[in-house]
């Protein structure tokens, strides 16, 4: 009994241990990238994750909380193709709608493409997702993957914040809106004799809204 349980434990330590080396090759250095969007630097961080189902688990740590994702498959590759729509479907589920483009990378090696052009389009068609050719090698298209997103990024951010700020108004509106009957006006006689009136905030004050900034978040 004991023996089997630390037999069980001895697999289960090396299982992790692998799992742990495989991780480390797998999952490469996070990347800090620098560019300009409307005159404004924006810096992102970019993790490269693993494409083996086994690592899953650990990679879904690692793109959990992303802004943004770029879907890459290579001209070269038909099962990075293929496995593209799972991808999207991951990352769906951990994130929900964050921008995202379909990157089809080593255009380069064109001649050598295992995807049809309209395979391709299609995909991008039925995911309803902007497509990018690009070639890392080649410098090609890279940084307009990027620029893309960081500006779909900053629009969203902007839109959310536009439409906090409105709740805010909202909100503040309400507060503003003193209630000058019954329990809310307290009228009271001042030393000289002159009636002074006491506005307190109507009570519809809306208690969720209290940190309007709450859910931002900055690159
Ligand atoms: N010709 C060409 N080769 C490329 C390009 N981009 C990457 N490679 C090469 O493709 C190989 C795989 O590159 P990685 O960056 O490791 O790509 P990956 O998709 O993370 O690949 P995995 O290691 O299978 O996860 C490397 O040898 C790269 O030099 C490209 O645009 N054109």
């Amino acid at each position: 009994m004991i023996h089997g349980g630390t037999q069980a434990l001895i697999y289960k330590c090396a299982e992790l241990f692998t799992a742990l080396k495989s991780m480390k090759l797998n999952i490469r250095e996070e990347i800090l990238k620098k560019i300009r969007v409307n005159d404004e630097e924006v810096r992102l961080m970019l993790w490269d994750t693993a494409g083996q189902e086994e690592f899953d688990a650990i990679t879904k740590a690692y793109y959990r909380g992303a802004q943004a994702c770029v879907l890459v498959f290579s001209t070269t590759d038909r099962e990075s193709f293929q496995a593209i729509d799972s991808w999207r479907e991951k990352v769906e589920a951990e994130v929900g709608d964050i921008p995202t483009v379909l990157v089809q990378n080593k255009i380069d090696l064109l001649e050598e493409t295992v995807i049809k052009n309209e395979e391709a389009e299609a995909l991008a068609k039925r995911l309803k997702l902007r497509f990018y050719r690009a070639s890392v090698k080649e410098d090609l298209n890279v940084n307009e993957v990027f620029k893309y997103l960081a500006e779909k990024y900053l629009q969203r951010l902007k839109q959310q914040t536009a439409e906090e700020t409105e709740v805010v108004h909202t909100t503040s509106n309400k507060i503003g809106v003193f209630n000058t009957t019954s329990s809310n006006v307290h009228n009271q006689s001042s030393s000289n004799g002159r009636e002074v009136i006491t506005l307190r905030p109507n009570k519809q004050r809306t208690k969720k809204n209290k940190n309007p900034f709450g859910s931002c978040s900055l690159l």
